[in-house]
């Protein structure tokens, strides 16, 4: 192997952050004046290994559709740096990540580690355990904040050492985001010599080993920096919609044309930096005259993002309900069997069971839909822990975000943020609004695409001979409810209001205690069911 001297050798870490336009990591590693820069992606075994006792395809904490949106992404990456002149290198770890970077920056003799910092627990620890050895040696660390607009440790100290619990006190810290780092350059230093490792092709799902996944259908998002960039343009140059942009007004059972960007994956990835983002939606904004603001507006989505890095960065156990000071205890039931019927799509409700096979098929929903299936599971019909249901999203989202992810479903769950637990949705009529003819339900779940418009959103009710002409007899081919609607919610708000009432918690002293925030009618700490829209949705969609 070529003796590399430490001061010719840099390398960057790629993990999140898949992208080379707004990389402070890259460009740094670029910059240092080392004649080498290898640029490395490690394959995780925690999340790539094959389970095949999993529910669907793809390993136990990653879904066929997440893994294949990755390995895209990968090989895009490794598409554009050919374009400067270097290349991805693909290494797999045997068992642990950082072992395999560490053994690489040793035998590569490498001066200068640059990678993106990230918050979440597993990321901390596998990063120190490389950062540790690479003070041990020598080795120069850079590790910049980029995978958010602002850095949560910051605002952190800004607020006196604890996370900001609301969204209003959370932007009155924040201020503006950096600008992103965007300097155009032809050529990056060459990759150095690599003696004798195992540089991998990017693999595809099926040399991965996930069994037959012919049966599978292909999400219509594909990764990578080239088509995140292109999805953003698209979005942006409707400059009208940007302009009017108000979560939570867009209809959830729009599945050909997405009513939100979809940047969701993207963004997960950092194949999309969310500061480029928000600048450019900056630059839409000064060529308008009049533009939504936070929390509805489209910036509003990419502060709500920081937000819950923050909460859940400062906050012990943020993924459980044991020992998080944020969250209410409940006492949530244990019923495998209902669990099972959620998580399969199984209940007897289309609307929910339709957004279940999306999750499934696609690895994305709608935010509106998303709470529908999370109200339902929790606090709305089946009274089953929100940990359960943060696993299922958890494996299957293509934009599984550790930090959004367990925010939005303690928020949908009302274990903290929101507690307006008596407002439910309802699986029958919430998605008939938006939908009435069941178009979304009809192509999710083809048994029912004959059921008549009338009966499509509760098919128990049609009639038998209705049925047998649809070819779809209930408790055969889709099953009945698994509970009766009105009966649960109200046997859940029930439940809600006994936890609450015995519940010593003060969920978040320095800020209001949750009954006051459940008394206002409009605050920006209230993510959804505040904006008055949304509130009039939720007013007509509760069980009657
Ligand atoms: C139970 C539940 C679980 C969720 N889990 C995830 C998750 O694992 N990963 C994830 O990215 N989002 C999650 N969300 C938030 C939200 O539903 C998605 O970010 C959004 O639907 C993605 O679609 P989009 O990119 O078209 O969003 P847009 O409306 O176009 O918003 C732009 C970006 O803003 C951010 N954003 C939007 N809404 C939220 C929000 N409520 N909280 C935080 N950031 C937001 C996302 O990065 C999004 O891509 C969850 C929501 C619920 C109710």
């Amino acid at each position: 192997m070529e003796a590399a001297t430490a001061a010719t050798a840099a390398m960057v870490w790629f993990r999140k952050g898949l992208r080379v336009h707004d990389n402070p990591a890259l460009d740094a590693a670029r910059r240092c004046g080392a004649g080498r820069l290898y640029p490395v992606f490690v394959l995780d075994p925690r999340y790539l290994r094959p389970d095949p006792a999993a529910a669907s395809p793809g390993s136990a904490r990653a879904g066929v559709a997440r893994v294949r949106f990755l390995l895209e992404s990968l090989g895009d990456l490794d598409a554009r740096l050919r374009r400067l002149g270097s290349r991805l290198l693909l290494l797999r770890a045997r068992d642990d990540v950082a072992d395999a970077v560490c053994a690489a920056l040793k035998d590569w003799n490498i001066g200068k580690l640059c990678f993106e910092s990230d918050t979440e627990p597993y990321a901390l620890a596998r990063d120190k355990k490389v950062t540790d050895f690479a003070m041990a040696s020598g080795i120069e660390v850079f590790t910049p904040v980029s995978h958010t607009l602002f850095d949560p440790a910051e605002i952190i100290n800004k607020n006196g050492g604890r996370p900001p619990l609301t969204y209003q006190s959370f932007i009155a810290i924040a201020g503006e985001p950096p600008e992103p780092v965007m300097e155009e350059y032809s050529e990056l230093p060459p990759v150095g010599d690599t003696g004798e490792y195992e540089l991998l092709p990017v693999p595809t799902v099926e040399e991965l080993g996930y069994g037959d996944l012919s049966q599978e259908e292909i999400p219509p998002f594909r990764g990578g920096e080239t088509e995140a960039l292109r999805r953003m343009k698209e979005s942006l140059q409707d400059k009208e919609w940007v302009a009017k942009f108000e979560k939570p007004k867009g209809d959830p059972s729009a599945f050909l044309k997405p009513a939100t960007t979809v940047l969701s994956p993207y963004l997960k990835f950092g194949c999309l930096s969310s500061r480029y983002f928000y600048h450019c939606i900056q630059d839409v904004y000064r060529s308008v005259r009049n533009y939504t603001k936070p929390p509805v507006s489209l910036t509003g989505q990419l502060l709500w993002r920081d937000f819950f890095y923050t909460v859940s960065f400062g906050t012990p156990n943020f993924d459980q309900m044991k020992g998080n000071k944020i969250c209410k205890q409940i006492p949530w039931s244990e019923n495998e069997e209902l669990f099972v019927a959620w998580r399969d799509g199984r209940t007897g409700y289309p609307w929910i069971d339709a957004i279940m096979i999306q999750l499934r098929k696609w690895g994305w929903m709608h935010h509106l839909a998303r709470h529908s299936v999370a109200c339902f599971l929790t606090r709305g019909d089946l009274f089953i822990h929100w940990e359960k249901g943060r696993d299922v999203f958890e494996r299957l989202l293509i934009d599984s975000d550790w930090s959004i992810n367990n925010g939005n479903w303690l928020w949908l769950s009302c274990s903290s943020f929101f507690y307006q637990y008596h407002r439910i949705y309802s699986p029958i009529t919430f998605g008939k609004k938006y939908d009435p003819n069941g178009n979304y339900i009809r192509h999710f779940i083809p048994v029912l695409k004959d059921m008549p418009r009338e009966y499509i959103y509760e098919p128990w009710t049609a009639p038998l001979s209705i049925q047998k002409k649809a070819k779809c007899i209930i408790g055969k081919d889709y099953p009945k409810p698994v509970v009766d609607h009105k009966t649960a919610s109200n046997e859940c708000r029930k439940r809600m209001g006994e936890a609450y009432a015995s519940s010593r918690l003060d969920a978040n002293p320095s800020e209001g205690k949750p009954s006051n925030l459940s008394r206002r009618k409009k605050s920006y700490g209230d993510q959804d069911a505040s904006n008055s829209s949304v509130a009039k949705i939720l007013k007509s969609s509760r069980a009657e």
